[in-house]
């Protein structure tokens, strides 16, 4: 079963977010540098609100780390959060002088809950007569400490078994990329440098002017992503019992992050719509080995991978604070009320985008630990490398 564990703590105004990473093999290139230039795309993306422009990611190591190498041991990571001068007091761990708390002018109870965010259900659930103590966690801030995990976890993958991850976001409110063109490796700086991260010019000027007209109607936007793992080997994930399914594995992965309402393996819900002969990827015998004459499975089939094409999609609801605010009930007097709204994010579809790289990161590279096993990368390379090599000369009787 599962060989990495990891973790993540802090809340969105707290001093810092920390991850931990538990069962990576020792040897893995990681250093400072590689996080926060993943953490610098997450912050990417047209649409996200003013807390991005002067927000930055501080990456600190606190372990499982010596000299740019993975050890083997626990890594731990720290993202600080440089907002967190501005609510020392109001995010205090310990007791704060009420008269202190006041000065800060941030102290206002948060008694007017958000339809769409966690705000009501934890408040009732966790027993807060104010939003504050919930949304500081269940704020996507945290989805940094994820990044930073996932840009561990794929240097892991590329490193082990030369897979690498790639995501572009496919829709924006109506706007719509061209269906069935995949990004590759060699297109991620292009992506990164599109304010949308889409590959398609006219899709993504049209993107571009959704979000405009929401930002004008005082709207908020969703979307859908896609990830696509390149170089996947056949056979990761099992059959053999429902958690051990990689589809599942992704599925619940893509749907734990914040504002994920809907994953999709492969053509998903088209799949449904047509008849067997038109939904399934017929086998070949190439040149190359047997293969697959069309990507509609997503590169998964009965939970294992394919070995080809890895693809997956997350849709992301409308972010929940809606500037032109809808219409809640004030807990504290019981009056109906405008939910509370400070800044927000109009749209952060393409930052999403970033996310599920990372939790797509982090599935995969549990599934290498899990099939090859290793205590250092070189270990876990040289058992693919045997698997593979056994693959290309397994007898079957096509073979
Ligand atoms: C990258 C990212 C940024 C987000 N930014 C905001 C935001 O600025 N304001 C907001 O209300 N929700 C934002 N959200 C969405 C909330 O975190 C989410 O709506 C909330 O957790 C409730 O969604 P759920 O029902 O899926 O848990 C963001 C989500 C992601 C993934
Ligand atoms: C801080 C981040 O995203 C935040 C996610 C978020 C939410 O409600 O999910 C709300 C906003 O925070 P605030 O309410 O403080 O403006 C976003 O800025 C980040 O992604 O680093």
């Amino acid at each position: 079963m599962s060989r990495l564990r990891w973790l993540t703590a802090g809340e969105s105004h707290g001093p810092a977010l920390v991850a931990t990473l538990e069962g990576l093999p020792a040897g893995v290139p990681v250093t400072t540098e590689l996080v926060a230039d993943h953490l610098a795309r997450r912050r990417l993306g047209y649409g996200r609100g003013a807390r991005m422009k002067f927000e930055r990611d501080e990456v600190t190591f606190l372990g499982g780390v010596r000299h740019g190498l993975s050890l083997g041991s626990p890594v731990a990571v720290m993202v600080g959060n440089t907002e967190w001068p501005k609510w020392e007091k109001v995010m205090s761990a310990d007791p704060v002088d009420p008269a202190e708390l006041k000065e800060t002018g941030r102290n206002a109870p948060l008694t007017r809950p958000r339809p769409g965010h966690a705000d009501l259900a934890g408040m009732q659930k966790y027993g807060f007569d104010e939003a504050r103590p919930i949304l500081e966690r269940a704020s996507a801030r945290e989805t940094a400490a994820r990044v930073a995990l996932g840009a561990v976890a794929r240097s892991f993958l590329k490193e082990a078994a030369g897979i690498e991850i790639v995501s572009h976001v496919v829709e924006l409110a109506a706007a719509k990329a061209p269906y069935g063109v995949y990004p590759t490796p060699a297109d991620v700086e292009r992506l990164d440098a599109d304010p949308v991260r889409c590959l398609d010019a006219d899709a993504s000027k049209a993107m571009v002017a959704e979000i405009d007209q929401a930002h004008k109607d005082g709207d908020t936007l969703g979307g859908v992503v896609e990830v696509l793992a390149y170089g996947v080997p056949v056979g990761l994930g099992s059959h053999v019992h429902w958690d051990r399914r990689l589809d599942a594995r992704l599925a619940a992965a893509l749907m734990g992050i914040q504002a994920i309402k809907g994953v999709e393996v492969g053509d998903g819900f088209d799949l449904a719509r047509v008849p067997g002969s038109q939904a399934h990827d017929e086998i070949v015998r190439t040149g190359d080995g047997i293969k697959r004459t069309s990507g509609r499975s997503g590169g998964t089939e009965g939970g294992l991978t394919t070995g080809e094409l890895l693809r997956v999609r997350a849709a992301m609801k409308p972010i929940a604070t809606v500037p032109r605010a809808l219409a809640t009930i004030d807990v504290a007097t019981g009056e109906v009320a405008a939910a509370h709204h400070q800044r927000s994010d109009v749209c952060a579809v393409p930052a999403a985008g970033i996310v599920a790289e990372a939790m797509v990161a982090l599935v995969l590279a549990d599934a290498v630990v899990e099939k090859f096993g290793g205590d250092s990368v070189t270990e876990t390379r040289r058992n693919v490398q045997s698997y593979l090599d056994n693959l290309a000369h397994q007898e079957l009787p096509c073979g």
